[in-house]
């Protein structure tokens, strides 16, 4: 069922710092910030040959990542993203298997306008998933 790797996530402290280690140090393409209030965060982007970084601060006051960020002051891997053909599909084919969907169950509008789902980190090893729909 799962597709692509869209992305892995970081959540950094810094976005500045982050975004500069990876312009410099890494020489890597890095797309300037941007805030996502519906998601709580904002966002870089690292456009690699085969798939993307996104790292992630937290925007707001309620935001999903704020708890991991205390718990992980310095930082860390927070998720990884799938695509998916028909997200809808997927989440319900989920939901039968016993996995959690976070938040209303329903897709939200993601960072790269596609509909995106999360699945509760316990339900898969440890591990936070993105579900997004595959671009048609
Ligand atoms: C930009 C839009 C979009 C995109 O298009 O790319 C995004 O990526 S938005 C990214 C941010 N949004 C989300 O992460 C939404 C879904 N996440 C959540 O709803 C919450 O983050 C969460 C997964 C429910 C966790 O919330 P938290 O406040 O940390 O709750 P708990 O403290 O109760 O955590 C429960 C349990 O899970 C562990 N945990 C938390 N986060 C992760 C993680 N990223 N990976 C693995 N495990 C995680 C946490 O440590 C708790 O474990 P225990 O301590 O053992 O109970
Ligand atoms: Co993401």
């Amino acid at each position: 069922m799962i597709g692509r790797l869209n992305h892995v996530a970081i959540v950094v402290p810094d976005l500045a710092v982050a975004a500069s280690q990876y312009r410099g140090a890494l020489g890597a393409d890095v797309s300037d910030p941007q805030d996502l209030p519906d998601h709580g965060v904002t966002t870089i982007f690292v456009n690699l040959p085969n798939t993307k970084i996104e790292l992630l601060h937290p925007f707001g006051e309620d935001s999903p990542i704020a708890g991991f960020l205390a718990k992980n002051p310095s930082g860390g891997m927070h998720h990884v993203c799938y695509e998916v053909d028909d997200i809808i599909a997927a989440r319900d084919r989920l939901v039968t298997e016993g996995a959690r969907v976070l938040g209303d169950g329903e897709p939200k509008t993601g960072a790269h306008g596609l509909p995106v789902l999360f699945l509760h980190p316990k339900d898969f090893s440890g591990t936070l998933i993105e579900l997004e729909q595959a671009a048609s």
